[in-house]
């Protein structure tokens, strides 16, 4: 993806925001026979707002957003979508969703296909550029059924877009992608976002969410066990890291009775403690006597964080 290009600041449905919040969700629950999926959950999303959803497999992120697309009948509780139910929030344009493996119409290029999907609203975004947008300039002529699984990915955000919804939902939106068109569909939706669009994306690549996520919110079993900034998720964990350098042979015992070391790692040649409390580790290595050099203090990691947080509750 090489250009990207700004979508329009009014959604074809009407103003981007409303003074709703974006999405409300109280007390909600869903069942699959044995299996509580969604055990009782409360969310207010307020429009503008992009918000990452985490959760390890099966703590019911999918359940959640099929509840909020209208698509999965909750047991209990409600969802509402700039006040109104969701069925007709989607009917209206008003919120959109890019899905885990939505099929794509075989035989039809892209450009036909995204002209095809802009055709069922009433006055869907700019055809050529959420193309643009998408990254998919250069393929607009193939054939859908010979896109890479990233291109098809991009596609799928595509025909997302043209329908200029004021919510996007995003499930898993970068599965399949490479590393730069990874990065380079994250400038699209920062774009998207940055018009005061509301967006939610699910997503097992925490890197994903420093930089794209205004706020995170961490399933587990059915429940939300965090919702806060990405620096107030990793403020959670106790762990950080010192890491150095040593000419020393390794003596990980010495290592490891360093003050707060939970654990001791080499990694690339370098001596890596986790710690509960950098400060106390720094000071007891440099009473120690081992010599060190190019020492760093790195603060807990998101994907640490994530791993504690759901780890205790499971
Ligand atoms: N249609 C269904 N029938 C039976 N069980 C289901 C159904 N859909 C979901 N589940 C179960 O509900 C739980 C939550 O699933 P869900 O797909 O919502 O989780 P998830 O967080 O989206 O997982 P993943 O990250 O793997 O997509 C899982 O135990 C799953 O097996």
């Amino acid at each position: 993806m090489t250009t990207t290009t700004t979508p329009s600041t009014t959604s074809a449905h009407g103003p981007l925001t409303t003074r709703e919040p974006a999405i409300r969700i109280v007390g909600l629950r869903k069942s699959f026979a044995h299996v509580e999926a969604v055990s009782g959950i409360d969310l207010l999303i307020e429009p503008g707002e992009t918000v990452a959803l985490l959760g390890a497999n099966g703590a019911g992120k999918s359940t959640t957003i099929g509840m909020l697309l209208g698509t999965i009948t909750p047991d209990s509780g409600s969802v509402l979508v700039e006040g109104r139910p969701p069925r007709p929030a989607v009917a209206a344009g008003r919120i959109a969703a890019m899905m885990q493996d939505t099929g794509l119409m075989p035989g039809v290029s892209v450009r036909e296909l995204v002209c095809l999907t802009a055709s069922f609203y009433s006055d869907p975004a700019d055809v050529d550029e959420v193309i643009g947008a998408a990254g998919l300039r250069e393929a607009a002529r193939r054939r859908v059924d010979r896109l890479s699984g990233g291109q098809a990915q991009r596609l799928r955000f595509a025909l997302v877009a043209v329908a200029n919804p004021a919510i996007m939902v995003l499930d898993e939106p970068t599965r399949a992608m490479d590393v730069q068109a990874r990065a380079d569909f994250w400038s699209s939706i920062r774009s998207f976002a940055a018009t005061g669009r509301t967006v939610l994306f699910a997503t097992h690549y925490l890197d994903e969410v420093d930089g794209n996520a205004d706020r995170v919110v961490v399933m587990a079993r059915g429940r939300v066990i965090v919702d806060g900034t990405p620096a107030e998720l990793r403020s959670r964990s106790g762990v950080s890291t010192v890491c150095f350098r040593t000419n020393d042979d390794d003596d990980r015992d010495a290592l490891a009775r360093l003050d707060a070391v939970a654990d001791v790692a080499r990694i690339g040649g370098r001596v890596v403690l986790r710690t509960s409390d950098p400060d106390r580790t720094v000071r007891s290595l440099v009473a120690s006597g081992v010599t060190w050099h190019d020492l760093e203090v790195a603060p807990p990691s998101l994907d640490d964080t994530f791993l504690e947080l759901t780890q205790e509750r499971s």
